[in-house]
């Protein structure tokens, strides 16, 4: 089987009509590689993370998935692939907080329609790996932003996605932390994975294979 691909075919888009944050941008991922978004804050870091998570929809141009356009289809079948092939890290983790920190974690079984049980030791294995695995059985509402953090990285990671999205993943997170984020992430790229991170952050920059400037 060959790797996933990722592209962005002329893709226009602005919040709103005065203004347009991508006109025309076209960029392709290819399987294996870790790619740093970069540029001033405001140049629509997240936004292209979001476009190319299906969460938001360009006015013009296509996000193609395996060279196929998505543009076009509707939300559910948008939401499928999302579930199949993307793992996402948003910037401020969007944990549910009437849940349990196990239960976060194995949430997206739930969209991929996968027994929690055969997915619970791994989601205990990779929240120790990542220094989280206490208390998993009470709600977020005490986390430090780290903690949060790594958790959402947890649930990003546990279904081992083809594509990575991670917003500012090591924006709360001391050296030693960042280096196993870091670490995770070469390791799905190694694997096969596409990896596209957008960050601020020079350290993991250099960890990347290249950066696309906005
Ligand atoms: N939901 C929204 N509605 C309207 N404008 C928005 C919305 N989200 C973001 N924007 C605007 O779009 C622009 C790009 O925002 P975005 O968060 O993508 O930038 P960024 O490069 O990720 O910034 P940072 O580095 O600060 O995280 C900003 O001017 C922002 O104010």
């Amino acid at each position: 089987m060959t790797g996933p691909m990722l592209e962005t075919k002329n893709l226009t888009f602005g919040y709103d009509q005065r203004s347009t944050l991508f006109d025309g941008f076209s960029e392709t991922f290819t399987s294996g590689e870790m790619v740093a978004l970069t540029g001033f804050s405001g140049r629509g870091k997240s936004t292209l993370l979001y476009l190319l998570g299906l969460m938001v929809k360009p006015d013009r141009g296509d996000v193609a998935i395996n060279g196929a356009d998505t543009s076009l289809l509707g939300d559910a079948a948008r939401a499928r692939l999302r579930a199949q092939l993307i793992g996402f890290v948003f910037q401020d983790a969007c944990l549910d907080s009437t849940r349990t920190i196990l239960d976060n974690v194995l949430e997206t079984c739930l969209y991929r329609s996968e027994p929690r049980s055969r997915s619970r030791s791994k989601a205990l294995a990779l929240l120790e790996s990542f220094g989280v695995e206490g208390h998993v059985d009470s709600r977020p509402g005490r986390l430090s932003g780290g903690q949060a953090g790594r958790i959402a990285l947890c649930r990003a990671l546990l279904s081992d996605p083809a594509i990575i999205l991670a917003d500012e993943p090591t924006g709360n997170l001391d050296a030693a932390s960042a280096e196993i984020v870091t670490g995770a992430f070469r390791r799905r790229a190694a694997a096969g994975a596409i990896v596209v991170v957008a960050t601020h952050d020079s350290t993991l920059v250099a960890q990347c294979d290249r950066s696309v400037v906005l």
